[in-house]
């Protein structure tokens, strides 16, 4: 079984994917560590995040084995993979290993913004979470608080309203929920609400 979990920003994606794949035992990517992955060795050596062929060549290059998730998780790194993220070289040099992934015998479950779109169009389950801006703004500042690393609440809204329009608006599998997509909306669901909800969906395909 596939599973297919895409969204905006901080919608809770990656923790609903989490608990999925705990669950039901398989494998999980959270793709948008690829991105990120491919953002920061481009600004560790000082290239342009808007050079398509040079951000392609990283992507191609890319060892899954070596996502630091750490490193990769901070607000700076996002607004990197969103750039890179609209080049189509960059995506296509990404395609086929998340294919691989979630093709792999038993089934997988996946994270990101093209999942049930473009990865994995015949995924036997596609959830698309979403939230109100503001709550996903507010989630996320609590989530900075606790490491110890928050700006202003207004930052971390603008920031996510940024990158949405970004991940939006680019031309190449934009973001956006698949015609056979549920969609899950968080804004007043707790994180046990929302995975009860998910599992319900999940286990409605299965039988
Ligand atoms: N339903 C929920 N209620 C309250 N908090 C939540 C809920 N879902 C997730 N969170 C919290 O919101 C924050 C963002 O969640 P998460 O990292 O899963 O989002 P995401 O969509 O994967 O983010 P990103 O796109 O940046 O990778 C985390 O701190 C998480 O614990
Ligand atoms: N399938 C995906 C996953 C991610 N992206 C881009 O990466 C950025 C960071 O993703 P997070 O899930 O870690 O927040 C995101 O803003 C997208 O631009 C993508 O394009 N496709």
């Amino acid at each position: 079984m596939i599973i297919a979990i895409d969204g905006p920003a901080a919608s809770g994606k990656g923790t609903l994917a989490k608990r999925l794949a705990e669950h039901f035992a398989l494998p999980h990517l959270d793709t948008g560590l690829l991105y990120r992955a491919v953002g920061r060795v481009a600004l560790d050596r000082g290239l342009e995040l808007d050079d398509a062929d040079a951000t392609a060549e990283i992507a191609e290059l890319l060892d899954v084995a070596e996502l630091d998730e750490a490193r990769l998780r901070g607000r700076e790194m996002g607004e990197a993979a969103s750039i890179v993220a609209a080049h189509p070289k960059v995506r296509k040099a990404l395609l086929d290993l998340q294919r691989r992934f979630a093709h792999q015998r038993g089934g997988a479950v996946l994270d990101g913004r093209d999942i049930g779109t473009v990865i994995a169009p015949g995924a036997e389950v596609k959830i698309f979470v979403t939230a109100a801006p503001e709550i996903r703004a507010r989630r996320r500042h609590l989530e900075l608080e606790k490491r110890g690393d928050a700006p202003p609440y207004e930052e971390v809204l603008a920031d996510i309203r940024k990158r949405d329009a970004r991940d939006a608006g680019r031309t190449d599998a934009p973001l956006k929920p698949a015609p056979d997509a549920h969609v899950l909306d968080t804004t007043a669901l707790d994180v046990e609400s929302a995975f009860a909800a998910a599992l319900l969906l999940t286990n409605r395909h299965k039988d």
